[in-house]
Protein backbone atom coordinates (compact mmCIF):
# COMPACT_ATOMS: atom_id res chain seq x y z
CA UNK A 1 0.00 0.00 0.00
CA UNK A 2 1.27 3.37 -1.06
CA UNK A 3 2.51 5.58 1.78
CA UNK A 4 1.75 9.72 1.73
CA UNK A 5 2.84 11.95 3.67
CA UNK A 6 1.11 15.19 3.84
CA UNK A 7 2.48 18.01 6.20
CA UNK A 8 0.08 20.22 8.25
CA UNK A 9 1.57 23.19 8.52
CA UNK A 10 -1.13 25.91 10.02
CA UNK A 11 -3.74 24.84 13.08
CA UNK A 12 -6.14 22.99 11.53
CA UNK A 13 -8.69 21.23 13.54
CA UNK A 14 -7.38 17.89 14.53
CA UNK A 15 -10.81 16.77 15.38
CA UNK A 16 -12.20 17.31 11.57
CA UNK A 17 -9.34 16.06 9.39
CA UNK A 18 -9.83 12.33 11.93
CA UNK A 19 -10.70 10.79 8.43
CA UNK A 20 -6.77 11.78 7.03
CA UNK A 21 -5.23 10.91 10.40
CA UNK A 22 -6.88 7.75 10.77
CA UNK A 23 -6.05 6.63 6.58
CA UNK A 24 -3.88 3.64 7.14
CA UNK A 25 -1.97 5.07 3.98
CA UNK A 26 -1.42 8.29 5.04
CA UNK A 27 1.24 9.85 7.69
CA UNK A 28 0.36 13.31 9.20
CA UNK A 29 3.01 15.45 10.53
CA UNK A 30 1.76 18.77 12.01
CA UNK A 31 4.21 20.82 12.07
CA UNK A 32 2.72 24.67 12.85
CA UNK A 33 5.86 26.17 13.78
CA UNK A 34 7.76 25.97 10.71
CA UNK A 35 9.73 29.01 9.22
CA UNK A 36 9.60 30.27 5.92
CA UNK A 37 13.26 28.86 5.39
CA UNK A 38 12.10 25.26 7.38
CA UNK A 39 9.02 24.29 5.31
CA UNK A 40 11.46 24.73 2.06
CA UNK A 41 13.89 22.32 3.45
CA UNK A 42 11.53 19.98 4.42
CA UNK A 43 8.29 20.59 1.55
CA UNK A 44 10.10 18.13 -0.74
CA UNK A 45 9.13 14.82 1.09
CA UNK A 46 6.00 15.61 1.52
CA UNK A 47 2.63 14.05 -1.41
CA UNK A 48 0.67 17.21 0.19
CA UNK A 49 0.19 20.31 2.08
CA UNK A 50 -2.68 21.55 4.56
CA UNK A 51 -2.27 25.17 5.34
CA UNK A 52 -4.97 28.07 6.39
CA UNK A 53 -4.21 31.57 5.99
CA UNK A 54 -0.68 31.92 7.64
CA UNK A 55 1.52 29.78 5.81
CA UNK A 56 3.13 31.58 2.38
CA UNK A 57 2.67 29.42 -0.03
CA UNK A 58 5.25 30.44 -2.84
CA UNK A 59 6.33 29.85 -6.72
CA UNK A 60 9.71 28.46 -4.49
CA UNK A 61 7.66 26.60 -1.49
CA UNK A 62 5.81 24.66 -4.67
CA UNK A 63 8.87 24.65 -6.53
CA UNK A 64 11.19 23.01 -3.62
CA UNK A 65 7.41 20.52 -3.59
CA UNK A 66 9.09 17.93 -5.32
CA UNK A 67 6.49 15.35 -4.47
CA UNK A 68 3.65 17.55 -4.12
CA UNK A 69 -0.18 16.00 -5.53
CA UNK A 70 -2.29 18.62 -3.67
CA UNK A 71 -2.12 22.33 -1.75
CA UNK A 72 -5.54 22.10 0.60
CA UNK A 73 -6.80 25.24 2.29
CA UNK A 74 -8.67 24.22 5.30
CA UNK A 75 -10.85 27.63 4.50
CA UNK A 76 -11.96 30.31 1.21
CA UNK A 77 -9.01 32.71 0.20
CA UNK A 78 -6.27 31.20 -1.52
CA UNK A 79 -4.20 34.25 -1.87
CA UNK A 80 -2.09 32.86 0.25
CA UNK A 81 -0.75 30.18 -2.22
CA UNK A 82 0.94 31.19 -5.35
CA UNK A 83 -2.13 28.74 -7.76
CA UNK A 84 -1.00 30.37 -10.95
CA UNK A 85 2.78 28.37 -9.63
CA UNK A 86 0.59 25.20 -8.43
CA UNK A 87 -0.83 24.79 -11.73
CA UNK A 88 2.48 25.30 -14.14
CA UNK A 89 3.35 22.17 -11.85
CA UNK A 90 0.30 20.11 -12.08
CA UNK A 91 -0.07 20.62 -8.23
CA UNK A 92 -4.07 20.52 -7.56
CA UNK A 93 -5.16 23.25 -5.20
CA UNK A 94 -8.41 22.54 -2.95
CA UNK A 95 -9.78 24.91 -0.37
CA UNK A 96 -12.76 24.13 1.83
CA UNK A 97 -15.31 27.23 0.89
CA UNK A 98 -18.42 26.37 2.17
CA UNK A 99 -17.08 25.30 6.27
CA UNK A 100 -16.80 29.10 7.53
CA UNK A 101 -19.81 31.21 5.70
CA UNK A 102 -22.01 31.20 8.67
CA UNK A 103 -19.08 32.09 11.03
CA UNK A 104 -17.75 34.67 8.72
CA UNK A 105 -20.97 35.91 8.29
CA UNK A 106 -22.04 35.93 11.91
CA UNK A 107 -18.86 37.81 12.95
CA UNK A 108 -19.65 40.30 10.09
CA UNK A 109 -23.00 40.84 11.51
CA UNK A 110 -21.07 41.49 15.43
CA UNK A 111 -18.67 43.79 13.38
CA UNK A 112 -21.85 45.95 12.38
CA UNK A 113 -23.74 46.26 15.49
CA UNK A 114 -20.43 46.71 17.56
CA UNK A 115 -20.02 49.32 15.11
CA UNK A 116 -22.99 50.69 15.28
CA UNK A 117 -22.69 51.01 19.27
CA UNK A 118 -19.42 51.45 19.74
CA UNK A 119 -19.29 47.83 21.72
CA UNK A 120 -15.53 47.80 21.57
CA UNK A 121 -14.73 51.37 22.59
CA UNK A 122 -17.84 51.64 25.69
CA UNK A 123 -16.25 47.99 27.14
CA UNK A 124 -12.64 49.22 26.45
CA UNK A 125 -13.12 52.54 28.46
CA UNK A 126 -15.24 50.69 31.33
CA UNK A 127 -12.86 48.00 31.63
CA UNK A 128 -10.14 50.96 32.20
CA UNK A 129 -12.84 51.54 35.26
CA UNK A 130 -14.20 54.81 33.41
CA UNK A 131 -18.24 54.76 33.70
CA UNK A 132 -18.88 56.82 30.47
CA UNK A 133 -22.51 57.06 29.40
CA UNK A 134 -22.14 60.05 27.05
CA UNK A 135 -19.24 59.50 24.63
CA UNK A 136 -20.73 55.63 22.89
CA UNK A 137 -24.22 57.27 21.33
CA UNK A 138 -24.74 55.24 18.56
CA UNK A 139 -26.90 54.64 15.61
CA UNK A 140 -30.13 51.69 15.04
CA UNK A 141 -29.80 49.31 12.08
CA UNK A 142 -33.37 49.88 11.73
CA UNK A 143 -34.54 51.71 8.99
CA UNK A 144 -30.50 52.27 7.69
CA UNK A 145 -29.32 51.09 3.81
CA UNK A 146 -26.67 48.33 4.11
CA UNK A 147 -24.36 48.12 0.80
CA UNK A 148 -23.05 45.07 0.19
CA UNK A 149 -20.38 44.56 -2.40
CA UNK A 150 -19.78 40.84 -3.66
CA UNK A 151 -22.94 38.07 -3.11
CA UNK A 152 -21.79 35.04 -2.91
CA UNK A 153 -21.59 32.67 0.21
CA UNK A 154 -21.12 35.34 2.42
CA UNK A 155 -22.56 38.28 1.51
CA UNK A 156 -25.54 36.75 0.84
CA UNK A 157 -25.78 35.56 4.34
CA UNK A 158 -25.29 38.59 5.97
CA UNK A 159 -27.81 39.96 3.72
CA UNK A 160 -30.68 37.75 5.07
CA UNK A 161 -29.43 38.84 8.91
CA UNK A 162 -29.57 42.46 7.38
CA UNK A 163 -33.41 42.30 6.54
CA UNK A 164 -34.22 40.32 9.78
CA UNK A 165 -32.89 43.50 11.22
CA UNK A 166 -34.95 45.94 9.52
CA UNK A 167 -32.28 47.36 6.93
CA UNK A 168 -32.71 48.29 3.44
CA UNK A 169 -30.29 45.47 1.30
CA UNK A 170 -28.33 46.90 -1.83
CA UNK A 171 -26.32 44.48 -3.22
CA UNK A 172 -23.89 44.25 -5.92
CA UNK A 173 -22.02 41.34 -7.80
CA UNK A 174 -21.23 40.77 -11.12
CA UNK A 175 -23.04 37.39 -11.09
CA UNK A 176 -25.99 38.61 -9.17
CA UNK A 177 -29.54 38.26 -11.29
CA UNK A 178 -32.57 40.16 -10.51
CA UNK A 179 -34.06 36.97 -9.87
CA UNK A 180 -32.16 36.15 -7.31
CA UNK A 181 -31.93 39.35 -5.81
CA UNK A 182 -35.91 39.92 -5.80
CA UNK A 183 -35.93 36.32 -4.69
CA UNK A 184 -33.81 37.20 -1.20
CA UNK A 185 -35.54 40.86 -1.00
CA UNK A 186 -32.30 43.01 -1.44
CA UNK A 187 -32.20 45.98 -4.45
CA UNK A 188 -29.89 44.70 -7.38
CA UNK A 189 -27.38 47.70 -7.52
CA UNK A 190 -24.10 49.17 -9.01
CA UNK A 191 -21.23 50.20 -6.98
CA UNK A 192 -21.81 53.68 -7.51
CA UNK A 193 -25.00 52.84 -6.17
CA UNK A 194 -24.13 51.37 -3.30
CA UNK A 195 -21.43 53.94 -2.77
CA UNK A 196 -23.43 57.07 -3.16
CA UNK A 197 -26.27 55.61 -0.96
CA UNK A 198 -25.31 53.23 1.78
CA UNK A 199 -25.33 53.99 5.50
CA UNK A 200 -23.28 51.05 5.91
CA UNK A 201 -20.72 48.95 3.38
CA UNK A 202 -19.55 45.84 3.40
CA UNK A 203 -17.14 43.69 1.29
CA UNK A 204 -17.45 39.84 0.57
CA UNK A 205 -15.14 39.57 -2.14
CA UNK A 206 -11.98 37.56 -2.69
CA UNK A 207 -8.98 40.20 -3.35
CA UNK A 208 -7.72 40.11 -6.77
CA UNK A 209 -6.86 42.17 -9.61
CA UNK A 210 -10.52 43.68 -9.96
CA UNK A 211 -11.10 44.21 -6.52
CA UNK A 212 -8.34 45.61 -4.72
CA UNK A 213 -8.97 48.95 -3.68
CA UNK A 214 -12.06 48.51 -4.80
CA UNK A 215 -12.85 51.63 -2.07
CA UNK A 216 -10.73 53.83 -2.50
CA UNK A 217 -10.17 58.06 -2.14
CA UNK A 218 -12.36 58.64 -5.01
CA UNK A 219 -14.92 55.64 -3.65
CA UNK A 220 -15.05 57.87 -0.11
CA UNK A 221 -15.06 61.27 -1.37
CA UNK A 222 -18.66 60.04 -2.77
CA UNK A 223 -19.94 58.29 0.29
CA UNK A 224 -22.66 59.62 2.27
CA UNK A 225 -21.34 61.69 5.27
CA UNK A 226 -21.26 59.90 8.53
CA UNK A 227 -21.15 56.21 6.05
CA UNK A 228 -19.22 53.16 8.45
CA UNK A 229 -17.53 50.15 6.05
CA UNK A 230 -16.67 47.11 6.71
CA UNK A 231 -13.99 44.57 5.91
CA UNK A 232 -14.44 40.96 6.71
CA UNK A 233 -13.28 39.76 3.37
CA UNK A 234 -9.41 40.60 2.80
CA UNK A 235 -7.52 43.28 3.85
CA UNK A 236 -6.32 45.11 0.50
CA UNK A 237 -10.41 45.12 -1.30
CA UNK A 238 -10.43 48.28 1.14
CA UNK A 239 -7.48 51.34 0.32
CA UNK A 240 -6.56 50.70 3.79
CA UNK A 241 -4.32 54.59 3.48
CA UNK A 242 -7.66 55.99 2.01
CA UNK A 243 -9.99 54.94 4.98
CA UNK A 244 -7.41 56.40 7.81
CA UNK A 245 -8.06 59.67 5.71
CA UNK A 246 -11.56 59.47 5.45
CA UNK A 247 -11.80 58.87 9.35
CA UNK A 248 -9.47 60.87 9.83
CA UNK A 249 -11.63 63.88 7.89
CA UNK A 250 -14.97 62.38 9.20
CA UNK A 251 -16.28 61.32 6.32
CA UNK A 252 -16.71 58.02 7.26
CA UNK A 253 -18.08 57.42 11.01
CA UNK A 254 -16.45 54.64 12.05
CA UNK A 255 -15.10 51.10 10.47
CA UNK A 256 -14.75 47.47 11.52
CA UNK A 257 -12.00 45.32 10.02
CA UNK A 258 -10.88 41.99 10.46
CA UNK A 259 -8.58 41.56 7.56
CA UNK A 260 -5.48 43.59 7.29
CA UNK A 261 -3.15 44.17 4.02
CA UNK A 262 -0.20 43.00 6.21
CA UNK A 263 -1.14 40.35 8.66
CA UNK A 264 -0.47 40.51 11.32
CA UNK A 265 -1.36 44.23 11.92
CA UNK A 266 0.81 46.12 13.93
CA UNK A 267 0.83 49.41 15.61
CA UNK A 268 2.10 50.82 12.55
CA UNK A 269 -1.07 50.43 10.93
CA UNK A 270 -2.55 53.68 11.23
CA UNK A 271 -5.99 52.33 11.13
CA UNK A 272 -5.31 50.08 14.32
CA UNK A 273 -4.78 53.34 16.36
CA UNK A 274 -8.12 55.51 15.34
CA UNK A 275 -10.65 55.05 18.08
CA UNK A 276 -13.01 55.14 15.02
CA UNK A 277 -12.00 51.71 13.66
CA UNK A 278 -12.98 48.62 15.67
CA UNK A 279 -10.60 45.41 14.84
CA UNK A 280 -10.55 42.11 14.98
CA UNK A 281 -7.30 39.30 14.46
CA UNK A 282 -8.43 38.02 11.40
CA UNK A 283 -11.56 35.80 13.17
CA UNK A 284 -13.74 35.16 10.47
CA UNK A 285 -13.35 31.45 10.41
CA UNK A 286 -12.44 31.13 14.13
CA UNK A 287 -15.31 29.50 15.89
CA UNK A 288 -15.39 25.90 16.75
CA UNK A 289 -18.10 24.46 14.01
CA UNK A 290 -16.14 26.50 11.09
CA UNK A 291 -12.89 25.00 12.45
CA UNK A 292 -14.06 21.42 12.65
CA UNK A 293 -16.18 21.92 9.30
CA UNK A 294 -13.72 23.43 7.08
CA UNK A 295 -11.33 20.39 8.05
CA UNK A 296 -13.87 17.72 7.82
CA UNK A 297 -14.15 18.86 4.22
CA UNK A 298 -10.38 19.59 3.32
CA UNK A 299 -9.20 16.46 5.10
CA UNK A 300 -11.92 14.58 3.07
CA UNK A 301 -11.50 15.80 -0.45
CA UNK A 302 -7.34 15.22 -0.14
CA UNK A 303 -7.80 11.62 0.61
CA UNK A 304 -10.09 11.26 -2.58
CA UNK A 305 -7.12 13.10 -4.50
CA UNK A 306 -4.42 10.48 -3.20
CA UNK A 307 -6.64 7.57 -3.54
CA UNK A 308 -7.09 8.67 -7.01
CA UNK A 309 -11.09 9.23 -6.47
CA UNK A 310 -13.53 12.00 -7.81
CA UNK A 311 -12.89 14.89 -6.14
CA UNK A 312 -14.77 18.85 -5.69
CA UNK A 313 -13.47 22.43 -5.10
CA UNK A 314 -10.45 22.45 -6.92
CA UNK A 315 -9.55 25.70 -7.12
CA UNK A 316 -7.54 24.98 -10.68
CA UNK A 317 -9.72 22.92 -12.20
CA UNK A 318 -13.11 23.62 -13.71
CA UNK A 319 -15.97 22.85 -11.01
CA UNK A 320 -18.67 20.50 -12.35
CA UNK A 321 -21.97 19.21 -10.61
CA UNK A 322 -22.11 16.05 -9.45
CA UNK A 323 -24.73 15.13 -12.26
CA UNK A 324 -22.43 16.71 -14.94
CA UNK A 325 -19.41 14.88 -13.54
CA UNK A 326 -21.18 11.63 -13.59
CA UNK A 327 -22.35 12.11 -17.36
CA UNK A 328 -18.86 12.94 -18.84
CA UNK A 329 -16.86 10.69 -16.66
CA UNK A 330 -17.31 7.60 -19.32
CA UNK A 331 -15.76 9.87 -21.70
CA UNK A 332 -12.26 11.03 -19.82
CA UNK A 333 -10.83 7.07 -20.63
CA UNK A 334 -11.77 7.59 -24.38
CA UNK A 335 -10.51 11.11 -24.59
CA UNK A 336 -7.60 10.83 -22.78
CA UNK A 337 -6.62 7.88 -24.97
CA UNK A 338 -7.82 9.18 -27.93
CA UNK A 339 -4.94 12.05 -27.26
CA UNK A 340 -2.49 9.60 -26.74
CA UNK A 341 -3.06 7.57 -29.70
CA UNK A 342 -2.80 10.65 -31.77
CA UNK A 343 0.13 11.64 -30.19
CA UNK A 344 1.79 8.19 -31.06
CA UNK A 345 0.69 8.77 -35.01
CA UNK A 346 1.73 12.37 -34.85
CA UNK A 347 5.20 13.22 -36.65
CA UNK A 348 6.56 16.68 -36.79
CA UNK A 349 5.96 19.24 -33.57
CA UNK A 350 2.42 19.98 -33.04
CA UNK A 351 0.75 23.56 -33.86
CA UNK A 352 -2.73 22.94 -33.50
CA UNK A 353 -5.27 20.68 -31.57
CA UNK A 354 -8.79 20.74 -32.92
CA UNK A 355 -11.03 18.94 -30.56
CA UNK A 356 -14.67 18.05 -31.82
CA UNK A 357 -17.59 16.98 -29.71
CA UNK A 358 -20.37 16.08 -31.78
CA UNK A 359 -24.20 14.49 -31.05
CA UNK A 360 -25.22 13.99 -26.99
CA UNK A 361 -21.52 15.12 -26.08
CA UNK A 362 -22.26 18.71 -27.33
CA UNK A 363 -24.57 19.52 -24.75
CA UNK A 364 -22.04 18.30 -22.32
CA UNK A 365 -19.48 20.36 -19.95
CA UNK A 366 -16.44 19.41 -21.70
CA UNK A 367 -13.83 20.86 -20.21
CA UNK A 368 -12.67 17.98 -18.53
CA UNK A 369 -12.42 16.12 -21.56
CA UNK A 370 -10.21 18.72 -23.40
CA UNK A 371 -8.17 18.66 -20.63
CA UNK A 372 -8.29 14.42 -21.18
CA UNK A 373 -7.43 14.62 -24.53
CA UNK A 374 -4.46 17.23 -23.68
CA UNK A 375 -3.04 14.93 -21.06
CA UNK A 376 -3.17 11.88 -23.44
CA UNK A 377 -1.02 13.96 -26.65
CA UNK A 378 1.16 16.03 -23.76
CA UNK A 379 1.49 12.96 -21.56
CA UNK A 380 3.02 10.95 -24.71
CA UNK A 381 5.85 12.97 -25.05
CA UNK A 382 6.36 14.33 -21.66
CA UNK A 383 5.93 11.58 -19.29
CA UNK A 384 4.05 11.70 -15.31
CA UNK A 385 4.67 15.62 -15.10
CA UNK A 386 1.64 16.50 -17.49
CA UNK A 387 -1.60 16.01 -15.85
CA UNK A 388 -4.97 17.48 -16.05
CA UNK A 389 -4.12 20.52 -14.08
CA UNK A 390 -1.21 21.53 -15.85
CA UNK A 391 -2.27 20.26 -19.48
CA UNK A 392 -3.86 23.28 -20.74
CA UNK A 393 -0.82 25.41 -19.85
CA UNK A 394 1.45 23.35 -20.77
CA UNK A 395 -0.48 23.31 -24.59
CA UNK A 396 -0.22 26.57 -24.12
CA UNK A 397 3.78 27.49 -23.27
CA UNK A 398 4.22 25.09 -25.98
CA UNK A 399 2.41 27.59 -28.22
CA UNK A 400 0.03 24.79 -29.73
CA UNK A 401 -3.19 26.18 -30.98
CA UNK A 402 -6.78 24.65 -29.42
CA UNK A 403 -9.77 24.48 -30.85
CA UNK A 404 -12.63 23.18 -29.61
CA UNK A 405 -15.71 22.69 -31.44
CA UNK A 406 -19.66 21.68 -31.07
CA UNK A 407 -21.63 20.27 -33.33
CA UNK A 408 -25.02 18.51 -32.09
CA UNK A 409 -25.92 15.86 -34.94
CA UNK A 410 -23.75 13.03 -36.26
CA UNK A 411 -24.56 10.87 -39.17
CA UNK A 412 -23.58 7.34 -37.69
CA UNK A 413 -22.81 7.96 -33.70
CA UNK A 414 -24.89 9.39 -30.59
CA UNK A 415 -21.89 10.81 -29.60
CA UNK A 416 -17.99 11.42 -30.91
CA UNK A 417 -15.23 12.55 -29.83
CA UNK A 418 -12.40 13.61 -32.52
CA UNK A 419 -9.33 14.89 -32.36
CA UNK A 420 -7.09 16.47 -35.30
CA UNK A 421 -3.48 16.97 -34.07
CA UNK A 422 -2.03 19.21 -37.09
CA UNK A 423 1.96 19.48 -36.91
CA UNK A 424 4.14 21.46 -39.44
CA UNK A 425 4.34 18.19 -42.10
CA UNK A 426 1.22 16.34 -41.27
CA UNK A 427 -2.36 15.69 -39.85
CA UNK A 428 -3.84 12.86 -37.96
CA UNK A 429 -7.29 12.61 -36.52
CA UNK A 430 -8.66 10.02 -34.20
CA UNK A 431 -12.51 9.67 -33.39
CA UNK A 432 -14.02 7.71 -30.96
CA UNK A 433 -17.25 6.55 -29.02
CA UNK A 434 -18.76 4.56 -26.42
CA UNK A 435 -20.90 1.50 -27.06
CA UNK A 436 -23.25 0.31 -24.55
CA UNK A 437 -21.49 -2.77 -23.34
CA UNK A 438 -18.47 -2.62 -24.99
CA UNK A 439 -16.87 0.69 -23.23
CA UNK A 440 -15.03 3.13 -24.99
CA UNK A 441 -13.75 2.37 -29.17
CA UNK A 442 -11.67 4.27 -31.73
CA UNK A 443 -13.98 4.25 -34.85
CA UNK A 444 -11.90 6.49 -37.08
CA UNK A 445 -7.59 6.82 -37.19
CA UNK A 446 -7.51 8.93 -39.86
CA UNK A 447 -9.67 8.10 -42.83
CA UNK A 448 -10.09 4.88 -41.87
CA UNK A 449 -12.89 3.52 -40.29
CA UNK A 450 -12.02 1.08 -37.24
CA UNK A 451 -13.59 -0.25 -34.18
CA UNK A 452 -10.98 -0.79 -31.76
CA UNK A 453 -10.92 -1.40 -27.78
CA UNK A 454 -8.18 1.89 -27.00
CA UNK A 455 -6.00 -0.61 -24.48
CA UNK A 456 -2.93 -2.47 -24.22
CA UNK A 457 0.23 -2.33 -26.62
CA UNK A 458 -1.00 -2.31 -30.44
CA UNK A 459 0.97 -2.16 -33.65
CA UNK A 460 -0.34 -0.19 -36.15
CA UNK A 461 1.07 -1.17 -39.99
CA UNK A 462 0.16 1.08 -42.87
CA UNK A 463 0.55 -1.33 -46.27
CA UNK A 464 -0.17 -1.68 -49.57
CA UNK A 465 -3.66 -4.13 -49.99
CA UNK A 466 -1.97 -7.23 -51.62
CA UNK A 467 -2.40 -10.23 -50.66
CA UNK A 468 0.36 -11.60 -48.39
CA UNK A 469 0.90 -8.84 -46.02
CA UNK A 470 -1.63 -9.81 -42.93
CA UNK A 471 0.39 -13.20 -42.87
CA UNK A 472 4.25 -12.10 -43.07
CA UNK A 473 3.44 -9.81 -40.10
CA UNK A 474 2.15 -12.35 -38.19
CA UNK A 475 4.40 -15.08 -39.05
CA UNK A 476 7.30 -12.61 -38.18
CA UNK A 477 5.75 -11.62 -34.78
CA UNK A 478 5.34 -15.78 -34.37
CA UNK A 479 9.04 -15.71 -34.75
CA UNK A 480 9.89 -13.15 -31.76
CA UNK A 481 7.01 -14.85 -29.74
CA UNK A 482 4.52 -12.17 -29.42
CA UNK A 483 1.23 -13.03 -29.03
CA UNK A 484 -1.73 -11.36 -31.37
CA UNK A 485 -4.61 -10.60 -29.03
CA UNK A 486 -6.88 -8.62 -31.92
CA UNK A 487 -6.53 -7.62 -35.23
CA UNK A 488 -8.06 -5.73 -37.87
CA UNK A 489 -7.90 -3.99 -41.06
CA UNK A 490 -9.40 -1.29 -42.61
CA UNK A 491 -8.34 0.21 -46.42
CA UNK A 492 -9.31 2.89 -48.30
CA UNK A 493 -9.55 0.96 -51.42
CA UNK A 494 -8.85 -2.25 -52.60
CA UNK A 495 -5.34 -1.98 -54.02
CA UNK A 496 -4.49 1.27 -52.16
CA UNK A 497 -3.23 1.67 -48.84
CA UNK A 498 -4.44 -0.26 -45.83
CA UNK A 499 -4.36 0.25 -41.95
CA UNK A 500 -3.53 -3.31 -39.83
CA UNK A 501 -3.91 -2.79 -35.89
CA UNK A 502 -3.01 -6.05 -33.84
CA UNK A 503 -3.23 -5.81 -30.35
CA UNK A 504 0.08 -7.54 -28.97
CA UNK A 505 0.39 -9.12 -25.57
CA UNK A 506 3.87 -7.87 -24.91
CA UNK A 507 6.22 -4.46 -26.31
CA UNK A 508 8.03 -5.31 -29.33
CA UNK A 509 11.60 -5.04 -29.32
CA UNK A 510 13.08 -2.47 -32.01
CA UNK A 511 14.43 -5.35 -33.95
CA UNK A 512 11.15 -7.08 -34.43
CA UNK A 513 9.89 -3.73 -35.08
CA UNK A 514 12.33 -2.47 -37.95
CA UNK A 515 12.40 -6.33 -39.44
CA UNK A 516 8.31 -5.61 -39.48
CA UNK A 517 9.00 -1.98 -41.55
CA UNK A 518 11.35 -3.80 -43.80
CA UNK A 519 8.85 -5.96 -45.01
CA UNK A 520 8.35 -4.90 -48.87
CA UNK A 521 5.12 -3.12 -49.19
CA UNK A 522 4.52 -1.87 -45.76
CA UNK A 523 5.18 1.94 -45.56
CA UNK A 524 5.11 2.57 -41.63
CA UNK A 525 4.85 0.90 -38.28
CA UNK A 526 3.90 2.22 -35.12
CA UNK A 527 3.27 0.74 -31.72
CA UNK A 528 2.02 2.45 -29.05
CA UNK A 529 1.01 0.76 -25.26
CA UNK A 530 -2.15 3.07 -24.23
N1 LIG B 1 -12.31 36.96 7.67
C1 LIG B 1 -12.26 35.68 7.49
O1 LIG B 1 -11.77 34.95 8.32
C2 LIG B 1 -12.85 35.10 6.26
C3 LIG B 1 -13.48 33.85 6.32
C4 LIG B 1 -14.03 33.31 5.17
C5 LIG B 1 -13.93 34.00 3.98
N2 LIG B 1 -13.28 35.18 3.95
C6 LIG B 1 -13.18 35.90 2.70
O2 LIG B 1 -14.44 36.38 2.32
C7 LIG B 1 -14.51 36.52 0.91
C8 LIG B 1 -15.82 35.99 0.39
O3 LIG B 1 -15.97 34.63 0.70
P1 LIG B 1 -17.22 33.81 0.12
O4 LIG B 1 -17.14 32.45 0.71
O5 LIG B 1 -18.46 34.59 0.23
O6 LIG B 1 -16.78 33.74 -1.39
P2 LIG B 1 -17.75 33.58 -2.65
O7 LIG B 1 -16.87 33.14 -3.75
O8 LIG B 1 -18.93 32.76 -2.32
O9 LIG B 1 -18.23 35.07 -2.92
C9 LIG B 1 -17.41 36.05 -3.46
C10 LIG B 1 -18.27 36.85 -4.42
O10 LIG B 1 -17.53 37.98 -4.85
C11 LIG B 1 -17.97 38.25 -6.16
N3 LIG B 1 -17.06 39.14 -6.85
C12 LIG B 1 -15.93 38.82 -7.53
N4 LIG B 1 -15.40 39.93 -8.07
C13 LIG B 1 -16.20 40.95 -7.71
C14 LIG B 1 -16.17 42.34 -7.96
N5 LIG B 1 -15.20 42.89 -8.70
N6 LIG B 1 -17.16 43.10 -7.44
C15 LIG B 1 -18.14 42.56 -6.71
N7 LIG B 1 -18.23 41.23 -6.45
C16 LIG B 1 -17.26 40.45 -6.93
C17 LIG B 1 -18.08 36.90 -6.78
O11 LIG B 1 -18.90 36.93 -7.94
C18 LIG B 1 -18.68 36.08 -5.65
O12 LIG B 1 -20.08 36.00 -5.75
C19 LIG B 1 -13.26 35.83 0.40
O13 LIG B 1 -12.27 36.81 0.13
C20 LIG B 1 -12.79 35.02 1.54
O14 LIG B 1 -11.44 34.77 1.52
C21 LIG B 1 -12.76 35.76 5.06
O1 LIG C 1 -10.48 32.76 3.60
C1 LIG C 1 -10.79 32.25 4.66
O2 LIG C 1 -11.32 31.13 4.75
C2 LIG C 1 -10.58 33.02 5.90
O3 LIG C 1 -9.80 34.12 5.69
C3 LIG C 1 -10.14 32.21 7.07
O4 LIG C 1 -8.76 32.22 7.24
P1 LIG C 1 -8.11 31.37 8.42
O5 LIG C 1 -8.30 29.95 8.06
O6 LIG C 1 -6.69 31.74 8.49
O7 LIG C 1 -8.86 31.71 9.65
Amino acid sequence: MANFRVLVSDPISEQGLASLLEAEEVTVDIRTDLTPDTLLQVIGSYDALLVRSQTKVTAEVIQAGVNLRAIGRAGVGVDNIDVTAATQRGVIVINAPDGNTISTCEHTFAMLLSLARKIPQAHGRLKAGDWDRKSFVGVELNGKTLGILGFGRIGSEVAKRALAFNMRVLAYDPFLTRERAEKLGVIMSSIEEIVEGADFITVHTPLIKETKHLLSSEQFARMKPGVRVLNCARGGIIDEAALVEAVQSGKVAGAALDVFEVEPATLANRLVQLDEVIITPHLGASTEEAQINVAIDVGRELLHILRDQSFKNAVNLPSLSDEAMRTISPYVTLAEKAGRLAASLATGSIQKIEMIYAGKLADKQTDPLTRSILKGLLGYHHGEEVNYVNAPFLAEQHRIRLTETKTSRHDLYADLLQVNVHTETSSVTIAGTLIADLGPRIVQIDDFKVDLAPEGTLLMTEHLDQPGMIGKVGTLLGGANVNIASMQVARRQVGGLALMILTVDKVLDADTLARIESIEGIHRVREVTI
